[in-house]
């Protein structure tokens, strides 16, 4: 990999930008020329997205600090190439640097307004009103300014992030602008991947304004704690190539246990998922009488026919389910219903790690999830959903409000590796390491798409004693698969056409 190629895969908090800014700084980079590096090549990207014949008219937004300095060195270099440019700076104290570009676009002869409304015959938009300086709510005229902005159909670009989003949480702060474009200045921020900040980060993109590397990795502790996982890396976590010399056991032994009468569909889904990840062998503990359904379903897989409660559940694992020494991991929860507790209860007392997902963690909640996994000797990886999520961590207020600190505070507490499903997906482990996955489709959000995750999931961890990488790397490596296979599907087939089903026929047509 280039050494440049490895920042696209790092993202930092607020306080390590601005350490990282610091140190520049200290070694001598005047501040004007570095905010001249960043908003010149932004400059430059804003002019191949919207070229002067397609686009004439440019508003820009000023803020007090140094994003609205970037927003005015656009501003200037737009008006040089011959865009009609005019200014909306609602403030008059502002940065010193910011007030002598101020003072120069005025002298060039770039036309200042008083009010937004001025600027609704412009064809784009530039935000640059604040950066990740924003620490209090947008409030007052500035709101509603914001908010009338946002009710234009005018392309907006915003420079750094959107202003008016915590970088680090990515929540809008008061109000914020709904941005068409975000460039996002030198490294990516959190922002850029919590749920609650996509319908405004729009399209993005990070422009590399040629951070020293030493000042970056001076400054970000090792392993780098947040991290977006990238094709690159995701293919070297894939156990590839397989060894000449392996045999079916060598590559994994899966145990997956799923499915009730209710959510029959769910142990075929999540077979189907694990079938996907190459998995050596897979065993699927079912309802014995689903058995003849999953027979035909997944010829290739053991079937495991379990006794059934009159509820239609999973009764009890019967003894070749609890020889759990033959397997390298078991996954457990795809359509068990809430009724398995005993199930649950069986599967947490495994020496293998576990994957736990669904019904299973409504039952680990119940019964007490950080007291359970304290007792665990070996690994756990759960996959909730927001909602799983709350049950499982009810100590963990509103973590829809940084995902990714609750994500990363769960996998504390509980000692297990977190995957919190949505829009991003994030994985952390105990130790504070976090992955997210960077795209994804909403076509995914529908019945089953999650089933398919928890055997992939499954299959490829039982096949890390072949790879041997950090149990939480083959989980976002599983997550990244996942997004990839529904983004593919929903080009081919449009975000109408990714059932569960189609999903895990598309796990391959990535490669
Ligand atoms: N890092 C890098 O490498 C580079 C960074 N660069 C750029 O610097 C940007 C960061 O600049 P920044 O630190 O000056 O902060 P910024 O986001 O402009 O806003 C802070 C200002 O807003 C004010 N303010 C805050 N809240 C407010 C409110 N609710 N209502 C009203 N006012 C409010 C606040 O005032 P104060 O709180 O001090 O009263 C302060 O004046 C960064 O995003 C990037 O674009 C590039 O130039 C070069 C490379
Ligand atoms: N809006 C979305 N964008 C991208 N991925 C999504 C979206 N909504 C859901 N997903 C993904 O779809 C899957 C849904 O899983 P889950 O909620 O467990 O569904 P189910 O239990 O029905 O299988 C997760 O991998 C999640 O990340
Ligand atoms: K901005």
């Amino acid at each position: 990999m280039e050494p440049r190629q490895e920042l696209n895969s790092i993202v930092v908090t607020t306080e390590q930008m601005a350490n990282i800014e610091g140190k520049i700084f200290a070694g001598g980079m005047p501040v004007a020329a570095l905010m001249e590096k960043a908003a010149l090549l932004t400059s430059q990207r804003i002019q191949q997205l919207y070229p002067l014949h397609t686009v004439d008219k440019v508003g820009v937004l000023v803020g007090p600090g140094h994003n609205g300095g970037d927003a005015l060195v656009i501003a200037r270099e737009l008006h040089l190439q011959g865009y009609d440019v005019c200014v909306y700076c609602p403030f008059t104290k502002l940065k010193e640097l910011t007030q002598q570009h101020a003072n120069y676009a005025h002298s060039l002869g770039i036309p200042y307004h008083n009010d937004l409304e001025s600027l609704n015959h412009c064809q784009l938009i530039i935000d640059g009103l604040f950066g990740f300086g924003l620490k209090r709510p947008l409030s007052g005229n500035l709101a509603i300014d914001v908010d009338r902005l946002n009710q234009w159909s005018i392309p907006v670009v915003s420079v750094d992030i959107p202003s008016g989003l915590h970088t680090d949480t990515g929540e809008v702060l008061g109000t914020a602008v709904k941005a068409t474009h975000s460039l996002c200045l030198g490294l990516w921020k959190p922002v850029y991947f919590q749920d609650q900040a996509l319908a405004y980060t729009g399209i993005a993109e990070k422009i590399d304004f040629g951070i020293p590397l030493k000042d970056i990795f001076s400054t970000i502790p090792q392993p780098i704690p947040l991290q977006l996982l990238h094709k690159t890396l995701a293919l070297g976590f894939l156990p590839l190539p397989r060894p000449q010399l392996t045999h079916k056991y060598q590559q994994g032994h899966l145990l997956l246990i799923a499915g009730s009468h209710r959510y029959a569909g769910a142990s075929i889904l999540s077979s189907n998922g694990a079938k996907a990840s190459g998995v050596g062998m897979l065993s699927v503990a079912v309802p014995e009488s689903l058995k003849p359904l999953l027979v035909g379903k997944i010829p290739d897989g053991l079937v495991i026919d379990c006794p059934v409660s009159e509820k239609g559940v999973i009764a009890s694992l019967p003894p070749l389910a609890t020889d759990f020494a033959s397997y390298d991991i078991i996954a457990c929860g795809p359509g068990l219903t809430r009724e398995a507790t005993e199930v649950v209860t069986r599967v947490l007392e495994a020496k293998c790690p576990l994957v736990l997902d669904a019904d299973a963690l409504n039952i680990l909640a119940q019964l007490g999830t950080v007291n359970r996994l304290s007792k665990r000797q070996n690994a756990t990886v759960l996959t909730p959903h927001l909602g799983e999520f709350k049950r499982l961590f009810p100590d963990i207020h509103n973590p829809e409000k940084d995902r990714i600190s609750a994500t990363k505070q769960a996998a504390s507490q509980s000692g297990a590796i977190i995957l919190l499903k949505g829009a991003r997906t994030i994985i952390a482990n105990p130790q504070g390491k976090i992955w997210i996955i960077p795209e994804s489709t909403p076509a995914l959000a529908r019945g089953g798409s999650g089933d398919v995750l928890t055997g992939l999931i499954g299959g490829l961890l039982a096949q890390n004693k072949t790879t041997n990488h950090t149990l939480e790397a083959m989980v976002a490596t599983a997550a990244w698969w996942h997004a990839q296979a529904a983004i593919l599907a929903a080009k081919e087939r449009s975000e109408l056409g990714v059932d569960a089903g189609t999903l895990s026929q598309y796990l391959h047509t990535i490669f």
